[in-house]
């Protein structure tokens, strides 16, 4: 999306919007970014995050829950720039990414609950395009996710 509104303006003028529990932290390059979100449900194996970063983002967030698993990285450089080549606004990782000194350098949006050094399993297993919750809240497809230095805020698809 083109324009920012902070995380507080949205919050005051929707007070019942839903909130993410603030346990995640800024790996991108990018500190502010919205967009429709995209979810997948995936279990420490990557491919489908991957698959994913390589079709057209179309200016969308991935929200990628990874059942907060603090075992390994289910995104490193390698997808992060796959998501930049792919015009997507950014990613929301529940569970870690590693490459850190890469994501930051990316123009791209990033947040996971942390860094870790090993990679995910590389099974091709998982959900696309479903309704996630994680962190107190429900995200579904083409929800509106919010995200700058004040947290992430999810607003209902507008049709
Ligand atoms: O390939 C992976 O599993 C994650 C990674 O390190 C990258 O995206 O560069």
């Amino acid at each position: 999306m083109s324009s920012f509104t902070p995380t507080t303006d949205l919050s005051d003028a929707h007070p019942d919007a839903q909130v993410l529990t603030p346990v995640f932290h800024d790996f991108g390059g990018r500190a502010r970014f919205s967009g429709q979100a995209v979810a997948l449900r995936v279990s420490e194996n990557n491919p489908l995050v991957r698959s994913t970063l390589q079709t057209p983002g179309h200016g969308k967030v991935l929200v990628v829950d990874g059942g907060g698993s603090l075992n390994c990285a289910l995104l490193g450089g390698n997808l992060g720039q796959f998501g930049v080549e792919n015009g997507w606004e950014g990613v929301i990782v529940n569970g870690c990414v590693r490459d850190t000194a890469e994501l930051r350098a990316l123009n791209l949006g990033v947040r996971a609950l942390a860094a870790h050094p090993r990679r995910s399993g590389k099974a091709d297993e998982g959900e696309a395009h479903v309704a996630v919750s994680f962190a107190g809240v429900t995200i579904r497809p083409n929800d509106e996710v919010h995200v700058d230095e004040d947290g992430i805020l999810v607003l209902p698809a507008r049709n």
